[in-house]
């Protein structure tokens, strides 16, 4: 069976975890290697009771972790701490991300891994621990140096709110003076809780000390000064929610906001979660608070397979900011991000036993975990063909969250991510199917076998072949051996076609799950297109009605302007109608007493008259045209009309003769 080669994203580790249920049957065993070199295969058998399946089928992994490995024995082993000293970088180099996830049937160990229990600590503490005693004296202050805090804010490419770890717990728990400050000695945070708060905060000492990580070492730069800042937050129903933006009760959790995983306008060519709540923290103590804080947000609902089961996928991240430390200016910072996941659990929705509000949710993560096993499958075949197909980490938030970094155009490549750490969790006692659906994606490599089993017709015939030989001996007749030969020839071609037959139902089997797969993501994407295409519309048509709305706008203004211009118009020629009317009566008059006196200015007169008649016509045309206008409009308009109507009615005309 061949392996992953180094191309593959992921190192994929499996860990057992032990059992409380004894009495059910055990359908995984671990194959020991040779030399006393550490496990790296596993088989698994359908438990005796499923008389169907008697194939075997053989996993690789990069390394097994048998029941009894430690929480140190997993940091150390799966290479947790090179993937923290790929994040803090090399001397004088920037540091690179890491990714350490966990996945897992319900109740497998995904969260006993990252985050631990109550007397021991997961790999997320473990993280954060050596990251501190390895950095702590080159840890800048942000506390009292307001210049290094406004520093790591500006220089932050996520549209963030970055807070110092005193300001957010202080926010969190207490107002008053109980208050959580620089003042107080990190171990003695304790009294706090008596504190009057919002919530208790966590007490230190109550937090699980082991194991320590005391001896672990990493060379850090000793040229750079760092910062590191905790985030989280997790991906429930495909939405991305910040949990260390309080939503306060379960109430309100329902209405928070969700955040957009996207480019920013400082991060053009890397998409991260945008305008999460980031806090800056001096110290283990703070960070382990911080991630208390969010743990305590993070959604949990009790199902039947486990009571205290991850209802989503919880993101913690571990940004550690570097810059060197010269001695005049500091350089700018550089950051890289451990992100460590604690994948929700696949479950089978009769198993779990759920309902309502939980089988919805059950039914989102499975669809993301069919996703995720797509893309885990589609990467590790890449790592083996000489032609790379296109990993379809776009079908859900959780494996865009995953993937999209490591297959971004235009990363440095000095800044691509690190081989990510996958370790699997399986419980060799619990659900057979979902641990082996499990293990056919994320496993580096799987065959299958049948068992041979001496055939009932193989045992008559031996026994017959027995019986007749002890009879010739004793009758002295002779054995029909060349009827056994082909008899038992026959017996291993049927023996073969039943192996090669399992094997095809197994094949048929997966086939058939692939295509329940593909057509449960196709169902999903027709609904996804659909659901774009009704926003798509309604962004276009609320922007086509805004335009429109606009559009009447500047036209009635256009329309009320035009007709202002042509009241003004037609009041000045009603203006000039009447001068002009005076102008005739008082020129009618004057050229009358003319006529007496001057006979010979006769001919000028009847000129000007001539003139007066004509342009006085021209007006009243047009004056009857604009009535028409304005009598379709105002009332009051309408009245000055009627009443130059009425006026001219009265019987003063401009036809008079001299
Ligand atoms: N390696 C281990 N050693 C001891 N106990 C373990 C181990 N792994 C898991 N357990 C225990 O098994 C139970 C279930 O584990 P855990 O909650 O981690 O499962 P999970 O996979 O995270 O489940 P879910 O996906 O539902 O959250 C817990 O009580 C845990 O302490």
């Amino acid at each position: 069976m061949d392996t992953k080669p180094q191309s593959a994203l992921f190192d994929v580790f499996l860990r057992l975890r032990p059992s409380t249920t004894e009495d059910k049957t055990r359908f995984l065993e671990v194959e020991a290697e040779i030399e006393r070199e550490a496990a790296t295969h596993i088989t698994i058998k359908a438990p005796a009771n499923d008389h169907r399946k008697r194939a075997v089928e053989r996993f690789a992994f990069t390394r097994v972790f048998e029941e009894s490995a430690t929480q140190r024995d997993i940091l150390e082993r799966t290479g947790a701490v090179s993937l923290v000293a790929g994040v803090l970088g090399a001397e004088g180099r920037e540091g690179r991300d890491g990714l350490l996830a966990t996945l897992g049937v319900t109740g497998s160990g995904k969260s006993h891994t990252i985050l631990g229990t109550k007397s021991q600590r997961g790999l997320t503490q473990l993280t954060l621990d050596v990251l501190f005693s390895q950095t702590q004296q080159y840890l800048v202050d942000t506390e009292t140096n307001e210049r290094n805090f406004s520093s790591i804010c500006e220089a932050d490419a996520s549209e963030s709110q970055v807070l110092t770890a005193s300001s957010f717990l202080d926010g969190i728990y207490d107002s008053g003076p109980g208050r959580f400050s620089r003042a107080t000695t990190p171990m003695d945070v304790s009294f706090i809780s008596t504190a009057p708060a919002k919530r208790y905060m966590p007490r230190i000492s109550a937090l699980p000390q082991a194991p320590s990580v005391e001896d672990v070492n990493i060379d850090v730069d000793t040229s750079a000064e760092y910062a590191i800042i905790v985030s989280m937050y997790e991906v429930y129903n495909d939405r991305i929610f910040d949990l260390l933006t309080a939503s306060g009760s379960v109430k309100t959790a329902s209405k928070r906001r969700a955040l957009l995983f996207k480019s920013t306008e400082f991060s053009p060519d890397r998409k991260v979660v945008a305008g999460l709540r980031k806090v800056v923290c001096a110290d283990l103590d703070e960070a382990l608070l911080v991630l208390e804080t969010g743990l305590h947000e993070r959604r949990v609902a009790g199902t039947g397979s486990n009571a205290v089961s991850s209802r989503s996928h919880g993101f913690f991240c571990i940004e550690v900011k570097k810059r060197h430390r010269g001695h005049g200016i500091p350089g700018p910072w550089t950051s890289s991000t451990m992100t460590i996941v604690d994948l929700a659990g696949s479950e089978r929705a009769r198993t779990a036993k759920t309902a309502g509000a939980t089988l919805a949710e059950a039914g989102k993560i499975n669809e993301s975990l069919m996703y995720l096993g797509q893309c885990m499958q589609m990467q590790s075949d890449n790592a083996h063909a000489t032609t790379s197909n296109l990993v379809p980490f776009r079908q859900c938030k959780l494996t865009e969250l995953l993937f999209s970094n490591s297959f971004a155009q235009g990363n440095a490549p000095h800044k691509a991510p690190q081989k990510a750490i996958m370790i699997v969790t399986a419980n060799p006692y619990g659900d057979y199917n979902a641990t082996s659906q499990i293990l056919r994606y994320s496993a580096l490599a799987r065959e299958v076998t049948v068992p041979r089993i001496p055939s009932v017709t193989s045992t008559i015939l031996s026994g017959t072949a027995a019986n007749s030989k002890s009879a010739g001996q004793s009758s002295g007749r002779s054995t029909p051996s060349d009827l056994v030969g082909e008899l038992e020839a026959m017996n291993a071609e049927v023996a073969r076609l039943r192996e090669a037959l399992e094997i095809t139902q197994i094949r048929l089997e997966e086939e058939m799950q692939r295509r329940i797969e593909a057509e449960a993501s196709w169902t999903a994407a027709e609904a996804r297109i659909h659901e774009v295409e009704a926003e798509i519309r309604e962004e276009v048509w609320s922007e086509m009605e805004s335009k429109l709305a606009l559009e009447q706008r500047r036209w009635r203004a256009a329309r009320d302007e035009e007709l202002d211009r042509n009241d003004e118009h037609l009041d000045r020629k009603l203006e000039i109608l009447a001068s002009g009317i005076s102008i005739y009566e008082d020129n009618d008059k004057e050229n009358e007493q003319a006529s007496f006196d001057r006979k010979s200015g006769r001919n000028d007169d009847q000129r000007r008259m001539k003139e007066l008649e004509d342009e006085n016509t021209e007006l009243q045309s047009r004056l009857m045209l604009m009535e028409r206008e304005k009598i379709q409009r105002s009332p009051s308009k309408k009245m000055k009309v009627l009443k130059t109507r009425k006026w001219e009615g009265s019987g003063v005309g401009l036809s008079c003769s001299p």
